[in-house]
């Protein structure tokens, strides 16, 4: 037999229960708008366990590229020195949205022409109205007409700013995007949204509240406007929470295996929109409590199927829909057309790969339908998906011989994502172990 792709993963199956306690690094939404509002603050930050992953290595790798200073400290903090660049420079955005959204109109600020670019997927993700929005601003881009990456921002030290209307149904990154730089136009900025529904209004949330810890004078009180005044911003010392969206895959592994999952350090009171995977599972039929030492779910009794709007929090669906192929009734997951523009279709990528294991799967406009059926072991491809390793994952609990394509992609968000599972699984093993000599 040949041997395996190296880059290859045989996710392991569980033996029984799952009975962990799993710690989770930073969020990546928090920790990329820290330093995006700590690169331009008025002085030193200090970013406190932020996430360290591609997004946000490119993410600091950008903030330096426009003149600011990301150092490692002790403790695994970040300090970020401001600066504003006076040069050309390039931007490697990877597949990361928040990267390729985020940073172009903070770049509008620079003086000179800023190239971005990044992963050849990252080339068909949705950038048009965002780019549009940064023009009628005053900011010269050339994107050779694409409306994607690769483009140029041609910085030229100043942005008028003032009001803009746009179409962010793709993305509320689009939205985020101009707020987080808006302090530093000279009339600051109004984004108007006009169009479907903007999905992911925790992360719009995020937004406001991160501009507000820096002090920023922001109106969020109309529906679908937004107002950032002018103004400086004040250096940040923040706590960055651990990241929701990526427990929701060791969550999972609660339910999958009948077991129990403890994820330390949950907030209390979160714009995190992983913190919807709570109320997610607690449909599914787990039993969910929230404690001042974290979260903690168990599913002594099984799982079963459910009927979700996701628009809110899209990033856990691969997820949400590996719970679905294995629960004991169907499930319908609606409201996340967008995704199709996220890291691939992920609609298309989940609806292909659980079809290919056995679940019968309808691909819907804005959704899936999941149908429940025993799955047989196969290559789960990840198509460069971060999200996409952790549903297969999740799966591979319950179907030994599941083996994930490139899990190395995992580390977009989460780069210590197979250490965590496989402890995770040797802590079963333990209690196992334990238990069987009592
Ligand atoms: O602002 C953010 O940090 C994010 C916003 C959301 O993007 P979309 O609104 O494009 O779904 C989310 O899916 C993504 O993972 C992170
Ligand atoms: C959609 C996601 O990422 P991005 O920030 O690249 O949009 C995600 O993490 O699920």
């Amino acid at each position: 037999m040949p041997s395996p792709d190296p880059f290859d993963w045989s996710a392991p199956a569980a033996s029984g229960p799952v009975d962990a306690t799993v710690t989770l690094p930073g969020s990546k939404s928090l920790t990329n708008r820290f330093l995006v509002l700590a690169a331009r603050a008025s002085g030193v930050s200090r970013l406190r366990d932020p996430l360290r992953s591609r997004d946000t290595l490119l993410m600091a790798q950008a903030m330096r590229s426009l003149g600011a200073a990301v150092e490692d400290v002790e403790d695994g903090d970040w300090l970020v020195t401001p600066g504003g660049s006076t040069g050309d420079a390039t931007v490697d955005c990877g597949l990361a949205g928040t990267v390729m959204r985020f940073v172009p109109p903070l770049a509008a600020l620079s003086s000179g022409v800023v190239h971005f670019d990044g992963d050849p997927q990252a080339r068909t993700r949705p950038m048009g109205p965002a780019l549009d929005a940064l023009r009628a601003l005053g900011v010269g881009v050339d994107d050779g007409g694409r409306g994607a990456l690769p483009f140029d921002v041609l910085g030229s030290g100043s942005v008028k700013g003032g009001s803009v209307t746009l179409d962010a149904s793709a993305s509320s990154q689009f939205i985020s995007a101009l707020l987080l730089s808006g302090a530093h136009y000279d009339d600051g900025v109004t984004v108007h949204h006009d169009g479907k529904p903007v999905p992911s209004q925790p992360h719009l949330d995020m937004t406001v509240e991160a501009l507000r810890d820096a002090g920023a004078d922001v109106d969020d009180s109309e529906p679908n406007t937004w107002r950032v005044e002018p103004g400086p911003l004040n250096p940040l010392d923040v706590q960055i929470e651990p990241d929701l969206s990526n427990a929701a895959p060791f969550l999972a592994a609660a339910l999958v295996t009948g077991g129990r999952v403890h994820v330390p350090g949950w907030p209390q009171h979160t714009t995190q929109a992983g913190d919807d995977i709570r109320d997610i599972l607690d449909q599914m039929g787990a039993e969910v409590t929230l404690g001042r030492d974290g979260l903690t779910v168990s599913a002594p009794d099984g799982f079963g199927g459910v009927d979700l709007d996701l628009h809110d929090a899209s990033e856990l669906t691969p997820v949400v829909a590996a719970l679905a192929a294995l629960a004991q009734g169907p499930s319908i997951i609606r409201g996340v057309a967008h995704i199709r523009g996220h890291e691939t279709d992920r609609l298309a990528a989940l609806a292909h790969e659980l079809t290919a294991l056995g679940a019968t799967v309808d691909e819907t406009e804005d959704g899936l339908r999941i149908n429940p059926r025993p799955l047989s072991p196969g290559t789960f491809h990840t198509y460069a998906d971060h999200r996409m390793v952790m549903a297969a994952a999740v799966l591979g609990l319950a179907v030994p011989g599941l083996v994930v394509e490139d899990v190395g992609t995992v580390a977009k968000t989460l780069p210590t994502f197979t250490d965590l599972w496989d402890r995770m699984l040797l802590r079963e093993q333990a209690s196992a172990a334990t238990d069987s000599v009592r």
